[in-house]
């Protein structure tokens, strides 16, 4: 019988760009649902979304999302993760919602008729059936990053990415958002500087200059990285800034 694939793996994986090291040795395997990586300003952590989106290239080690090689099979990447980033205005490329929609499928390969079926249940499932022609210009910002939520989820990834979604939306809209994630059964690797909303994660990752400086048990990890940037921030010091 065939090993069954394990949802996330990551094996030593390093990244250097012009000379400098962003990512060293880092290896996460994992099948958790929820998943937080944890770390300061500058630490990686973005730069780990990306590897893991297939978005950056590593120079060395290996990247699998339920079994796609991401950097390498930029198609299949399309099928098995998605990244919401922290502005939608900077992932956002039409004019309507419905041709944002359509497009990461029509890069899948899915053909006109399939194309416009996925778009249409997506925005039913969230009520938005009545979306399809909105211009975005004229959307919230949290509406927009619905938009982006919903183009992710109608390509079916096995796990999406959220680098911080929550930091441009007041409380109310981050609370909708939220609500939309934790219905989801897709599993769900959260980039955070928060440690308290992620207490009830799986498994959590704490990313310091580009290495894991731990993981394990969220509750375990999130205490231990409260405390080490407690220690930080009472020293009146800008010099140790990391980055
Ligand atoms: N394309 C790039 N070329 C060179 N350096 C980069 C590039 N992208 C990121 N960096 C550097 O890598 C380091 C990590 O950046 P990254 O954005 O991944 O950190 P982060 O943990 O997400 O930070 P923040 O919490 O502030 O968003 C920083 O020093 C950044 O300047």
């Amino acid at each position: 019988m065939s090993k069954p694939l394990t949802l996330i793996e990551l094996d030593s994986v390093d990244l250097e760009i012009d000379g400098k090291q962003l990512l060293r040795g880092v290896s996460l395997q994992s099948d958790a649902q929820r998943i937080a990586v944890m770390g300061r300003n500058g630490s990686g952590k973005t730069t780990l979304a990306r590897v893991m989106a297939g978005l950056q290239v590593p120079n060395g080690g290996a990247v699998r999302i339920a079994g796609v090689d991401v950097a390498r099979d930029r198609r299949g990447a399309l099928g098995a993760v998605g990244i919401l980033f922290q502005n939608p205005d900077h992932q956002i490329i039409f004019p309507t919602v419905g041709e944002e929609l359509a497009f990461g499928l029509k890069q899948m390969g899915l053909g006109k008729a399939e194309v416009a079926d996925r778009v249409s249940q997506t925005l039913e499932g969230f009520g938005k059936a009545s979306w399809l022609d909105a211009a975005i210009h004229q959307l919230s910002q949290g509406q927009k990053q619905l938009v982006c939520l919903m183009a992710i989820l109608a390509m079916g990834p096995k796990v999406i990415i959220l680098d911080e979604p929550f930091a441009g939306l007041d409380i109310p809209t981050s609370m909708h958002l939220e609500r939309a994630l934790s219905k989801l059964e897709t599993a769900l690797v959260h980039i955070t500087h928060d440690p308290q909303t992620i207490l009830s994660y799986d498994h959590a990752i704490w990313i310091e200059a580009g290495k894991v400086e731990m993981q394990g048990s969220a509750g375990e990890v999130a205490s231990a990285f409260e405390m080490a940037m407690r220690k930080l921030g009472e020293r009146d010091d800008f010099a140790d800034l990391s980055g």
